[in-house]
């Protein structure tokens, strides 16, 4: 079998949990999570800003694998108050150092500069993980189903719910669409990006959207730039969507946020 970059990912990614817990042991990290900042409802400010516009979790990325540097001014507050002054619901924040450049520091900063729930966007693998988000200050886990097994998804979401937090459940095909209907969570996200080209297309969610059973809510992700694209999702049913890299790119994001939220599709039977 030929090995995929979530195989990399997750070989490194193992080998750093073990090293964070020598540094910090679980009985630590539950102490820090039990004194974190108190949580913001994720889902909840999803929902209420997709009613009538688009829900929109804007996504702190310095860097990607497939693009390289994204922002090199980065600047993990000044972006989160940008991003929520342009009219963001929601923030996803990238603490995934070796391929994303990002931080766990870039969470804890972006949340202190701003008031809207955050996501801790990481490769999660293990229990210790989730509550060390908490710790950082997140309300919201990603589960990636191309990268764990059942029993380990079930694991890691049971411990977001534990600790209060709302999740977050990628998939990228129709298997992994109805392993995730076996969770609890109502977020699906829908991951536009082919993991094996890094190429992204929005039939991803053109084909997988209507096969989400009518009680969850999906989130669009990946690859998305134009009011246009929003407006065509949203005749999917999809007023949800993570963004990163085409808001990073402006010098302005406030602007370019606002810019992209403008004018949304009108619900059609009031959703
Ligand atoms: O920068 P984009 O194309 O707007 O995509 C954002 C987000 O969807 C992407 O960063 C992402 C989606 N799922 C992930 C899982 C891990 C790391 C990153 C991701």
């Amino acid at each position: 079998m030929t090995e995929t970059i979530l195989d990399r990912i997750k070989a490194y990614k193992l080998e750093e949990i073990a090293a964070d817990k020598q540094v910090k042991t679980l009985g630590d990290v539950e102490a820090e999570a039990r004194n974190a900042p108190p949580l913001r409802q994720f889902a909840e400010a999803l929902y209420s800003e997709a009613r009538e516009g688009y829900g929109l979790i804007a996504e702190i990325k310095k860097a990607s694998p497939s693009k390289g540097m994204i922002r090199p001014d980065f600047n993990p507050a000044a972006h989160a108050q940008a991003y929520e002054q342009g009219g963001a619901a929601c923030l996803s924040v990238l603490t995934d150092t070796p391929s994303f450049q990002g931080a766990k520091s870039f969470l804890v900063e972006a949340r202190a500069a701003c008031s809207l729930p955050v996501l801790r966007k990481d490769f999660m693998y293990d229990p210790y993980q989730v509550i060390e988000a908490r710790a950082l200050g997140a309300d919201c886990i990603l589960i990636i189903m191309a990268s764990v097994s059942n029993p380990q998804a079930v694991e890691l979401e049971e411990t977001a719910i534990e600790w209060g937090m709302d999740v977050l459940i990628e998939v990228h095909d129709e298997a992994e669409l109805a392993r995730a209907s076996v969770l609890k969570s109502p977020l699906i996200g829908i991951n536009n990006r082919n993991l094996k080209t890094f190429e992204t297309s929005l039939d991803t969610t053109r084909t997988l959207s209507k096969l989400v059973p009518e009680d969850r809510t999906i989130v669009c992700e990946s690859g998305l730039n134009t009011p246009k694209e929003l407006a065509e999702m949203a005749r999917y049913g999809v007023r949800s969507f993570l963004i990163g890299e085409s808001l990073m790119r402006h010098d302005d994001v406030a602007a370019a946020t606002r810019a992209l939220l403008a004018n949304p599709l009108q619900p059609a039977g009031g959703m």
